[in-house]
Protein backbone atom coordinates (compact mmCIF):
# COMPACT_ATOMS: atom_id res chain seq x y z
CA UNK A 1 0.00 0.00 0.00
CA UNK A 2 2.73 2.62 0.62
CA UNK A 3 5.21 2.90 -1.15
CA UNK A 4 8.34 4.90 0.02
CA UNK A 5 9.23 7.15 -3.36
CA UNK A 6 10.57 10.54 -2.88
CA UNK A 7 7.43 12.02 -4.31
CA UNK A 8 8.32 16.05 -5.77
CA UNK A 9 5.38 18.92 -6.59
CA UNK A 10 5.34 22.51 -6.98
CA UNK A 11 3.37 23.69 -4.23
CA UNK A 12 2.48 27.37 -5.43
CA UNK A 13 -0.14 28.10 -7.35
CA UNK A 14 0.96 27.52 -11.21
CA UNK A 15 0.82 31.47 -12.43
CA UNK A 16 3.16 34.64 -11.83
CA UNK A 17 4.43 34.84 -8.18
CA UNK A 18 7.14 36.46 -6.97
CA UNK A 19 8.65 33.00 -5.01
CA UNK A 20 7.39 29.67 -6.32
CA UNK A 21 8.23 26.56 -3.51
CA UNK A 22 8.98 23.06 -5.15
CA UNK A 23 8.44 20.16 -2.06
CA UNK A 24 10.39 17.44 -1.89
CA UNK A 25 9.71 14.20 -0.06
CA UNK A 26 10.98 11.19 0.86
CA UNK A 27 13.63 9.12 2.39
CA UNK A 28 15.89 10.37 -0.62
CA UNK A 29 14.94 14.42 -0.33
CA UNK A 30 18.03 15.56 1.20
CA UNK A 31 20.55 13.76 -0.66
CA UNK A 32 18.98 14.52 -3.83
CA UNK A 33 18.91 18.13 -2.61
CA UNK A 34 22.50 17.72 -1.82
CA UNK A 35 23.19 16.95 -5.43
CA UNK A 36 21.28 20.02 -7.06
CA UNK A 37 23.12 22.06 -4.76
CA UNK A 38 26.28 20.95 -4.87
CA UNK A 39 26.18 21.83 -0.79
CA UNK A 40 27.46 18.81 1.53
CA UNK A 41 24.92 19.12 4.32
CA UNK A 42 21.51 21.17 5.03
CA UNK A 43 20.83 22.35 8.51
CA UNK A 44 17.48 20.85 9.51
CA UNK A 45 15.08 24.28 9.65
CA UNK A 46 17.19 26.83 8.71
CA UNK A 47 16.93 28.41 5.27
CA UNK A 48 19.90 28.14 3.51
CA UNK A 49 20.80 30.34 0.20
CA UNK A 50 22.16 27.97 -2.47
CA UNK A 51 22.73 28.09 -6.24
CA UNK A 52 20.94 25.40 -8.05
CA UNK A 53 22.39 23.50 -10.81
CA UNK A 54 21.55 21.20 -13.75
CA UNK A 55 22.61 17.54 -14.62
CA UNK A 56 24.38 19.58 -17.12
CA UNK A 57 26.30 21.66 -14.18
CA UNK A 58 23.93 24.91 -15.92
CA UNK A 59 22.65 27.53 -13.13
CA UNK A 60 18.94 27.09 -13.00
CA UNK A 61 18.42 29.33 -9.91
CA UNK A 62 19.45 31.19 -6.55
CA UNK A 63 16.97 29.53 -4.24
CA UNK A 64 16.26 28.99 -0.48
CA UNK A 65 16.74 25.74 0.60
CA UNK A 66 14.56 24.29 3.56
CA UNK A 67 15.08 21.26 5.26
CA UNK A 68 13.11 19.65 7.47
CA UNK A 69 14.78 16.58 8.86
CA UNK A 70 11.91 13.46 9.57
CA UNK A 71 9.98 13.15 11.57
CA UNK A 72 10.17 16.68 12.47
CA UNK A 73 8.11 17.76 9.06
CA UNK A 74 4.56 18.03 7.52
CA UNK A 75 4.40 14.48 5.95
CA UNK A 76 7.02 12.89 8.92
CA UNK A 77 8.95 11.92 6.09
CA UNK A 78 12.39 14.20 5.17
CA UNK A 79 11.06 17.07 3.16
CA UNK A 80 12.84 19.78 1.14
CA UNK A 81 11.34 22.85 -0.23
CA UNK A 82 13.12 24.75 -2.80
CA UNK A 83 11.48 28.50 -3.00
CA UNK A 84 13.03 29.81 -5.80
CA UNK A 85 12.24 32.89 -8.14
CA UNK A 86 8.40 32.64 -9.59
CA UNK A 87 6.85 31.68 -12.35
CA UNK A 88 6.16 28.36 -13.64
CA UNK A 89 9.76 27.91 -15.84
CA UNK A 90 11.81 27.99 -12.78
CA UNK A 91 9.97 25.61 -10.51
CA UNK A 92 9.81 23.09 -13.02
CA UNK A 93 13.21 22.99 -14.06
CA UNK A 94 13.69 22.40 -10.22
CA UNK A 95 10.92 19.43 -10.59
CA UNK A 96 13.03 18.13 -13.59
CA UNK A 97 15.83 18.13 -11.84
CA UNK A 98 14.79 16.15 -8.31
CA UNK A 99 13.11 13.65 -11.26
CA UNK A 100 16.00 13.06 -13.15
CA UNK A 101 17.80 12.70 -9.30
CA UNK A 102 15.14 9.67 -8.88
CA UNK A 103 12.20 11.69 -7.15
CA UNK A 104 8.73 11.01 -9.32
CA UNK A 105 5.81 13.49 -9.21
CA UNK A 106 3.60 13.29 -6.61
CA UNK A 107 -0.06 12.29 -7.13
CA UNK A 108 -2.74 14.85 -5.91
CA UNK A 109 -2.55 14.70 -1.86
CA UNK A 110 -0.28 12.72 -1.79
CA UNK A 111 1.46 14.60 0.58
CA UNK A 112 -1.13 14.86 2.74
CA UNK A 113 -2.10 11.57 2.41
CA UNK A 114 1.35 10.91 3.77
CA UNK A 115 1.20 13.30 6.35
CA UNK A 116 -1.90 11.30 7.60
CA UNK A 117 0.26 7.85 7.25
CA UNK A 118 2.79 8.84 9.52
CA UNK A 119 -0.28 9.86 11.88
CA UNK A 120 1.02 13.72 11.48
CA UNK A 121 -2.30 14.56 10.75
CA UNK A 122 -5.65 12.66 10.80
CA UNK A 123 -8.54 13.18 8.45
CA UNK A 124 -10.41 15.88 9.54
CA UNK A 125 -7.63 18.08 9.47
CA UNK A 126 -6.14 17.26 6.21
CA UNK A 127 -10.25 17.52 4.56
CA UNK A 128 -10.30 20.86 6.48
CA UNK A 129 -6.78 21.94 4.84
CA UNK A 130 -8.06 20.75 1.36
CA UNK A 131 -11.28 23.18 1.69
CA UNK A 132 -9.49 25.76 3.59
CA UNK A 133 -7.39 26.69 -0.17
CA UNK A 134 -11.18 26.99 -1.57
CA UNK A 135 -12.77 28.57 0.84
CA UNK A 136 -13.90 32.02 -0.82
CA UNK A 137 -15.27 33.91 2.42
CA UNK A 138 -13.87 35.01 5.84
CA UNK A 139 -16.40 33.15 7.40
CA UNK A 140 -15.82 30.03 5.70
CA UNK A 141 -11.94 30.38 6.53
CA UNK A 142 -12.81 30.45 10.38
CA UNK A 143 -14.52 27.72 10.39
CA UNK A 144 -12.05 25.80 8.50
CA UNK A 145 -8.87 27.29 10.83
CA UNK A 146 -11.00 25.61 13.94
CA UNK A 147 -10.89 22.24 12.62
CA UNK A 148 -7.55 22.43 11.17
CA UNK A 149 -6.42 23.08 15.20
CA UNK A 150 -8.31 19.81 15.96
CA UNK A 151 -11.82 20.87 17.45
CA UNK A 152 -13.53 18.00 15.40
CA UNK A 153 -10.55 15.89 16.27
CA UNK A 154 -11.24 16.09 19.92
CA UNK A 155 -15.41 15.96 19.23
CA UNK A 156 -14.84 12.86 17.68
CA UNK A 157 -12.26 11.61 20.59
CA UNK A 158 -15.07 12.31 23.29
CA UNK A 159 -17.73 10.50 21.73
CA UNK A 160 -15.10 7.31 21.03
CA UNK A 161 -14.56 7.44 24.52
CA UNK A 162 -18.32 7.26 25.63
CA UNK A 163 -18.69 4.63 23.65
CA UNK A 164 -16.06 2.61 25.03
CA UNK A 165 -17.36 3.45 28.40
CA UNK A 166 -20.32 1.51 27.13
CA UNK A 167 -19.02 -1.48 25.37
CA UNK A 168 -16.78 -1.91 28.28
CA UNK A 169 -19.96 -2.28 30.18
CA UNK A 170 -21.17 -5.14 27.87
CA UNK A 171 -18.03 -7.21 28.49
CA UNK A 172 -18.07 -6.66 32.85
CA UNK A 173 -21.36 -7.61 32.42
CA UNK A 174 -21.03 -10.52 30.96
CA UNK A 175 -17.96 -12.03 33.14
CA UNK A 176 -19.13 -10.15 36.19
CA UNK A 177 -22.35 -10.82 38.14
CA UNK A 178 -24.67 -8.37 38.43
CA UNK A 179 -24.35 -7.44 41.94
CA UNK A 180 -20.50 -6.53 41.46
CA UNK A 181 -21.52 -3.90 39.13
CA UNK A 182 -22.15 -0.33 40.34
CA UNK A 183 -25.56 -0.26 40.72
CA UNK A 184 -26.25 2.97 38.35
CA UNK A 185 -24.35 1.89 36.07
CA UNK A 186 -27.09 1.65 33.35
CA UNK A 187 -28.49 5.29 34.46
CA UNK A 188 -24.90 6.23 33.66
CA UNK A 189 -24.66 4.74 30.06
CA UNK A 190 -28.61 6.11 29.40
CA UNK A 191 -27.26 9.21 30.35
CA UNK A 192 -24.27 9.57 27.95
CA UNK A 193 -26.54 8.16 25.47
CA UNK A 194 -29.15 10.78 25.80
CA UNK A 195 -26.04 13.13 25.44
CA UNK A 196 -24.27 11.83 22.69
CA UNK A 197 -27.97 11.40 20.44
CA UNK A 198 -28.56 15.40 21.26
CA UNK A 199 -24.64 15.99 20.12
CA UNK A 200 -24.55 14.11 17.08
CA UNK A 201 -28.46 15.59 16.02
CA UNK A 202 -27.37 19.47 16.88
CA UNK A 203 -24.07 18.82 15.25
CA UNK A 204 -26.09 17.48 12.45
CA UNK A 205 -28.95 20.40 12.00
CA UNK A 206 -25.62 23.36 12.27
CA UNK A 207 -23.78 21.71 8.89
CA UNK A 208 -27.17 21.19 7.27
CA UNK A 209 -27.98 25.02 7.92
CA UNK A 210 -23.81 26.07 7.33
CA UNK A 211 -24.05 23.80 3.91
CA UNK A 212 -23.31 26.84 1.77
CA UNK A 213 -20.73 28.13 3.40
CA UNK A 214 -17.52 26.95 2.32
CA UNK A 215 -18.83 26.68 -1.51
CA UNK A 216 -21.07 29.89 -1.45
CA UNK A 217 -24.65 29.71 -0.19
CA UNK A 218 -27.13 29.53 -3.19
CA UNK A 219 -30.03 31.77 -3.30
CA UNK A 220 -33.01 31.47 -6.21
CA UNK A 221 -35.11 33.80 -7.54
CA UNK A 222 -38.42 32.50 -8.39
CA UNK A 223 -41.41 33.43 -9.82
CA UNK A 224 -44.16 33.50 -12.93
CA UNK A 225 -42.99 35.20 -15.89
CA UNK A 226 -42.11 38.96 -15.81
CA UNK A 227 -42.00 39.79 -12.23
CA UNK A 228 -39.07 41.01 -12.40
CA UNK A 229 -36.40 37.97 -12.06
CA UNK A 230 -33.74 39.11 -13.79
CA UNK A 231 -34.17 42.53 -13.26
CA UNK A 232 -33.75 41.69 -9.41
CA UNK A 233 -30.78 39.48 -10.73
CA UNK A 234 -29.19 42.36 -12.38
CA UNK A 235 -29.68 45.14 -9.23
CA UNK A 236 -27.96 42.60 -6.65
CA UNK A 237 -25.16 42.01 -9.51
CA UNK A 238 -25.18 45.73 -9.86
CA UNK A 239 -24.71 45.19 -13.89
CA UNK A 240 -26.98 43.92 -16.77
CA UNK A 241 -26.08 39.99 -16.76
CA UNK A 242 -29.27 39.22 -17.33
CA UNK A 243 -31.64 40.31 -20.82
CA UNK A 244 -34.71 41.93 -19.18
CA UNK A 245 -37.76 42.81 -21.41
CA UNK A 246 -41.66 42.83 -20.78
CA UNK A 247 -42.31 39.86 -22.79
CA UNK A 248 -43.24 36.76 -20.58
CA UNK A 249 -40.83 33.82 -20.85
CA UNK A 250 -37.31 36.19 -21.73
CA UNK A 251 -35.31 33.80 -19.29
CA UNK A 252 -35.33 30.31 -21.02
CA UNK A 253 -32.36 29.05 -18.92
CA UNK A 254 -30.74 29.02 -15.33
CA UNK A 255 -28.53 31.79 -15.22
CA UNK A 256 -25.90 31.84 -11.57
CA UNK A 257 -23.72 34.50 -10.71
CA UNK A 258 -21.50 34.91 -7.50
CA UNK A 259 -21.77 38.34 -5.23
CA UNK A 260 -21.00 39.33 -1.87
CA UNK A 261 -23.37 39.83 0.68
CA UNK A 262 -22.14 41.22 3.98
CA UNK A 263 -19.00 38.93 4.84
CA UNK A 264 -20.73 36.05 2.66
CA UNK A 265 -20.51 35.04 -0.80
CA UNK A 266 -23.34 33.35 -2.61
CA UNK A 267 -24.15 32.41 -5.69
CA UNK A 268 -27.36 33.86 -7.16
CA UNK A 269 -29.57 32.00 -9.38
CA UNK A 270 -32.18 33.58 -11.76
CA UNK A 271 -34.91 31.31 -13.18
CA UNK A 272 -37.15 30.98 -16.04
CA UNK A 273 -40.41 31.43 -15.19
CA UNK A 274 -42.61 28.85 -13.74
CA UNK A 275 -45.73 28.77 -15.92
CA UNK A 276 -47.84 26.21 -17.58
CA UNK A 277 -46.05 26.45 -20.84
CA UNK A 278 -45.82 23.90 -24.36
CA UNK A 279 -43.03 25.22 -25.67
CA UNK A 280 -40.57 22.43 -25.10
CA UNK A 281 -37.20 24.65 -24.37
CA UNK A 282 -39.58 26.86 -21.99
CA UNK A 283 -40.82 23.63 -20.20
CA UNK A 284 -37.21 22.49 -19.84
CA UNK A 285 -36.29 25.89 -18.65
CA UNK A 286 -38.99 25.34 -15.68
CA UNK A 287 -38.06 22.02 -14.69
CA UNK A 288 -34.61 23.71 -14.28
CA UNK A 289 -35.91 26.20 -12.04
CA UNK A 290 -38.28 23.87 -9.90
CA UNK A 291 -34.49 21.42 -9.27
CA UNK A 292 -32.92 25.16 -8.61
CA UNK A 293 -35.63 25.71 -5.58
CA UNK A 294 -34.36 22.15 -4.54
CA UNK A 295 -30.61 23.28 -4.79
CA UNK A 296 -30.97 26.46 -3.03
CA UNK A 297 -30.45 27.85 0.69
CA UNK A 298 -32.94 30.78 0.21
CA UNK A 299 -35.60 31.13 -2.05
CA UNK A 300 -36.60 34.38 -2.82
CA UNK A 301 -40.04 34.35 -4.57
CA UNK A 302 -41.26 37.07 -6.47
CA UNK A 303 -44.88 38.42 -6.73
CA UNK A 304 -45.88 41.84 -9.42
CA UNK A 305 -47.44 44.07 -7.17
CA UNK A 306 -49.04 45.90 -9.82
CA UNK A 307 -51.09 43.20 -10.59
CA UNK A 308 -54.01 40.97 -8.99
CA UNK A 309 -52.46 37.21 -7.89
CA UNK A 310 -53.44 35.09 -10.46
CA UNK A 311 -53.48 30.99 -10.60
CA UNK A 312 -50.05 31.44 -11.50
CA UNK A 313 -48.98 32.89 -8.33
CA UNK A 314 -50.81 30.89 -7.00
CA UNK A 315 -49.10 27.94 -8.02
CA UNK A 316 -45.58 29.70 -6.59
CA UNK A 317 -47.51 29.99 -3.41
CA UNK A 318 -48.27 26.35 -3.16
CA UNK A 319 -44.64 25.56 -4.18
CA UNK A 320 -43.26 27.56 -1.37
CA UNK A 321 -45.52 26.71 1.21
CA UNK A 322 -45.25 22.73 0.91
CA UNK A 323 -41.03 23.58 0.79
CA UNK A 324 -40.61 23.59 5.07
CA UNK A 325 -36.74 23.09 4.69
CA UNK A 326 -35.99 26.30 2.55
CA UNK A 327 -35.50 29.52 3.96
CA UNK A 328 -38.20 31.74 2.00
CA UNK A 329 -38.37 35.54 1.40
CA UNK A 330 -41.59 36.65 -0.79
CA UNK A 331 -41.13 39.84 -1.93
CA UNK A 332 -43.56 41.75 -4.44
CA UNK A 333 -41.99 43.79 -6.45
CA UNK A 334 -43.13 46.64 -8.78
CA UNK A 335 -44.45 48.53 -5.94
CA UNK A 336 -43.50 51.75 -7.36
CA UNK A 337 -47.25 51.29 -9.71
CA UNK A 338 -50.23 51.10 -8.61
CA UNK A 339 -50.79 48.00 -5.84
CA UNK A 340 -53.12 45.79 -7.25
CA UNK A 341 -51.94 42.63 -4.98
CA UNK A 342 -54.02 40.55 -2.74
CA UNK A 343 -51.97 40.69 0.40
CA UNK A 344 -53.79 38.74 2.48
CA UNK A 345 -53.02 35.68 0.68
CA UNK A 346 -49.50 35.52 1.54
CA UNK A 347 -47.47 37.22 5.04
CA UNK A 348 -44.00 38.31 5.93
CA UNK A 349 -43.40 40.13 2.28
CA UNK A 350 -41.15 42.95 1.73
CA UNK A 351 -43.08 45.13 -1.06
CA UNK A 352 -39.86 46.66 -2.90
CA UNK A 353 -39.04 48.07 -6.71
CA UNK A 354 -36.06 46.75 -8.83
CA UNK A 355 -36.43 50.29 -10.31
CA UNK A 356 -35.63 51.54 -6.70
CA UNK A 357 -33.94 50.83 -3.75
CA UNK A 358 -33.70 47.12 -2.92
CA UNK A 359 -31.45 47.34 0.59
CA UNK A 360 -34.41 45.70 2.24
CA UNK A 361 -34.36 42.91 0.61
CA UNK A 362 -30.58 42.65 1.24
CA UNK A 363 -30.57 43.31 4.54
CA UNK A 364 -33.01 40.44 5.17
CA UNK A 365 -30.83 37.61 3.24
CA UNK A 366 -27.82 38.73 5.03
CA UNK A 367 -29.48 38.29 8.54
CA UNK A 368 -30.40 35.11 7.17
CA UNK A 369 -27.05 34.03 6.25
CA UNK A 370 -25.42 35.16 9.28
CA UNK A 371 -28.09 33.23 11.78
CA UNK A 372 -26.38 30.44 9.32
CA UNK A 373 -23.05 30.63 10.34
CA UNK A 374 -22.08 32.84 13.12
CA UNK A 375 -22.50 30.28 16.18
CA UNK A 376 -20.08 28.21 17.90
CA UNK A 377 -21.54 24.85 17.19
CA UNK A 378 -19.67 22.26 15.49
CA UNK A 379 -19.87 21.91 11.95
CA UNK A 380 -19.35 19.09 9.74
CA UNK A 381 -17.49 20.26 6.35
CA UNK A 382 -17.64 17.51 4.23
CA UNK A 383 -20.55 14.65 2.85
CA UNK A 384 -18.18 12.49 3.97
CA UNK A 385 -18.31 13.72 7.57
CA UNK A 386 -21.97 14.15 8.11
CA UNK A 387 -22.72 10.72 6.26
CA UNK A 388 -20.67 9.26 9.16
CA UNK A 389 -22.32 11.08 11.43
CA UNK A 390 -25.57 10.00 10.31
CA UNK A 391 -24.95 6.59 10.90
CA UNK A 392 -23.41 6.40 14.29
CA UNK A 393 -26.59 8.69 15.23
CA UNK A 394 -28.35 5.58 14.03
CA UNK A 395 -26.78 2.77 15.28
CA UNK A 396 -27.14 4.62 18.69
CA UNK A 397 -30.54 4.93 18.23
CA UNK A 398 -30.81 1.21 16.97
CA UNK A 399 -29.06 0.29 20.56
CA UNK A 400 -31.53 1.44 22.93
CA UNK A 401 -33.88 -1.06 22.70
CA UNK A 402 -31.82 -3.95 23.16
CA UNK A 403 -30.03 -2.37 26.18
CA UNK A 404 -33.40 -1.67 27.45
CA UNK A 405 -34.57 -5.39 26.99
CA UNK A 406 -31.20 -6.45 28.29
CA UNK A 407 -30.06 -8.38 24.90
CA UNK A 408 -26.39 -6.83 25.49
CA UNK A 409 -24.76 -8.38 22.49
CA UNK A 410 -27.67 -6.52 19.91
CA UNK A 411 -26.57 -3.85 21.93
CA UNK A 412 -22.44 -3.98 21.28
CA UNK A 413 -23.03 -4.46 17.62
CA UNK A 414 -24.58 -1.42 17.21
CA UNK A 415 -22.28 0.37 19.87
CA UNK A 416 -19.38 -1.25 17.97
CA UNK A 417 -20.82 0.19 14.43
CA UNK A 418 -21.15 3.84 16.04
CA UNK A 419 -17.76 3.62 17.02
CA UNK A 420 -16.44 2.69 13.45
CA UNK A 421 -18.34 5.22 11.88
CA UNK A 422 -17.42 8.12 14.02
CA UNK A 423 -13.78 7.00 14.04
CA UNK A 424 -14.65 6.79 10.14
CA UNK A 425 -13.97 11.12 10.48
CA UNK A 426 -10.66 11.32 12.05
CA UNK A 427 -8.98 7.79 11.68
CA UNK A 428 -10.72 4.16 10.22
CA UNK A 429 -9.87 0.94 10.66
CA UNK A 430 -10.21 -0.48 7.36
CA UNK A 431 -8.73 2.65 5.15
CA UNK A 432 -7.44 1.70 1.77
CA UNK A 433 -10.20 2.64 -0.49
CA UNK A 434 -11.67 5.60 0.80
CA UNK A 435 -8.25 6.93 1.43
CA UNK A 436 -7.72 7.01 -1.90
CA UNK A 437 -10.94 8.80 -3.16
CA UNK A 438 -10.48 11.37 -0.22
CA UNK A 439 -6.80 12.50 -0.92
CA UNK A 440 -7.36 12.04 -4.99
CA UNK A 441 -9.62 15.08 -4.21
CA UNK A 442 -7.05 17.06 -3.74
CA UNK A 443 -4.80 19.49 -5.37
CA UNK A 444 -1.86 19.20 -6.78
CA UNK A 445 1.21 19.72 -4.64
CA UNK A 446 -0.80 19.09 -1.23
N1 LIG B 1 6.83 27.00 3.32
C1 LIG B 1 5.76 26.40 3.77
N2 LIG B 1 4.73 27.10 4.25
C2 LIG B 1 3.61 26.46 4.69
C3 LIG B 1 3.49 25.05 4.66
C4 LIG B 1 4.61 24.32 4.15
O1 LIG B 1 4.60 23.08 4.08
N3 LIG B 1 5.70 25.03 3.73
N4 LIG B 1 2.32 24.44 5.12
C5 LIG B 1 1.89 23.22 4.64
O2 LIG B 1 0.77 22.82 4.74
C6 LIG B 1 1.44 25.18 6.00
C7 LIG B 1 2.00 25.12 7.41
N5 LIG B 1 1.83 23.81 7.95
C8 LIG B 1 2.87 23.03 8.40
C9 LIG B 1 2.57 22.04 9.32
C10 LIG B 1 3.58 21.29 9.87
C11 LIG B 1 4.89 21.52 9.50
C12 LIG B 1 6.00 20.79 10.17
O3 LIG B 1 7.15 20.86 9.76
N6 LIG B 1 5.72 20.09 11.25
C13 LIG B 1 6.70 19.39 12.05
C14 LIG B 1 7.48 20.35 12.93
C15 LIG B 1 6.62 21.06 13.91
C16 LIG B 1 7.36 22.09 14.74
O4 LIG B 1 8.54 22.21 14.60
O5 LIG B 1 6.67 22.74 15.55
C17 LIG B 1 6.04 18.33 12.90
O6 LIG B 1 4.80 18.34 12.99
O7 LIG B 1 6.75 17.50 13.41
C18 LIG B 1 5.19 22.48 8.54
C19 LIG B 1 4.18 23.23 7.99
C20 LIG B 1 1.32 26.59 5.52
N7 LIG B 1 2.60 27.19 5.19
N1 LIG C 1 -42.32 49.39 -12.99
C1 LIG C 1 -41.52 48.41 -12.74
N2 LIG C 1 -41.16 47.57 -13.74
C2 LIG C 1 -40.33 46.55 -13.45
C3 LIG C 1 -39.81 46.35 -12.15
N3 LIG C 1 -39.00 45.25 -12.16
C4 LIG C 1 -39.03 44.80 -13.44
N4 LIG C 1 -39.82 45.57 -14.21
C5 LIG C 1 -40.11 45.37 -15.64
O1 LIG C 1 -40.81 44.15 -15.80
C6 LIG C 1 -40.47 43.53 -17.04
C7 LIG C 1 -40.03 42.09 -16.82
O2 LIG C 1 -38.81 42.09 -16.11
P1 LIG C 1 -37.83 40.84 -16.12
O3 LIG C 1 -36.78 41.13 -15.13
O4 LIG C 1 -37.41 40.50 -17.51
O5 LIG C 1 -38.81 39.72 -15.58
P2 LIG C 1 -38.57 38.16 -15.37
O6 LIG C 1 -39.29 37.77 -14.14
O7 LIG C 1 -37.11 37.87 -15.41
O8 LIG C 1 -39.30 37.53 -16.61
P3 LIG C 1 -39.04 36.12 -17.35
O9 LIG C 1 -37.59 35.96 -17.58
O10 LIG C 1 -39.80 36.27 -18.62
O11 LIG C 1 -39.62 35.06 -16.48
C8 LIG C 1 -39.41 44.40 -17.67
O12 LIG C 1 -40.02 45.24 -18.61
C9 LIG C 1 -38.86 45.23 -16.50
O13 LIG C 1 -38.35 46.47 -16.87
C10 LIG C 1 -40.20 47.25 -11.12
O14 LIG C 1 -39.82 47.16 -9.95
N5 LIG C 1 -41.05 48.26 -11.48
MG1 LIG D 1 -35.98 36.71 -16.61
Amino acid sequence: MFDDNTIVAIATANGIGSISIVRLSGVNALEIALKISKKSNFQPRLATLSSLYSKKDEVIDEALVLYFKAPFSFTGEDVIEFQCHGGVAIANMIVNETINHGARFASPGEFSKRAFLNNKIDLSKAEAISKIIEARSVDAVKLLARQLKGELTSFVNDIREDLLFMLAYTEVSIDYAEDDLPSDIFEQIKNKMDKIIVKLSNTLDASKRREGMIEGFKVAIIGKPNVGKSSLLNKLLNYDRAIISDIAGTTRDTIEESVKIGTHIIKIVDTAGIRDASDVIEKIGIEKSIEAINEADIVIALFDNSKTCDSEDEKIIDLISSNKEKEIIKVLNKSDLENSFDKSLISDFIELSTKQDINPLIKNIETILDSNTHSDEMTLVSKRQVSSVELTLSHIEQSIMPLDSGELEFFAHHITEALENISNITRPYENDQMLDVMFGEFCLGK
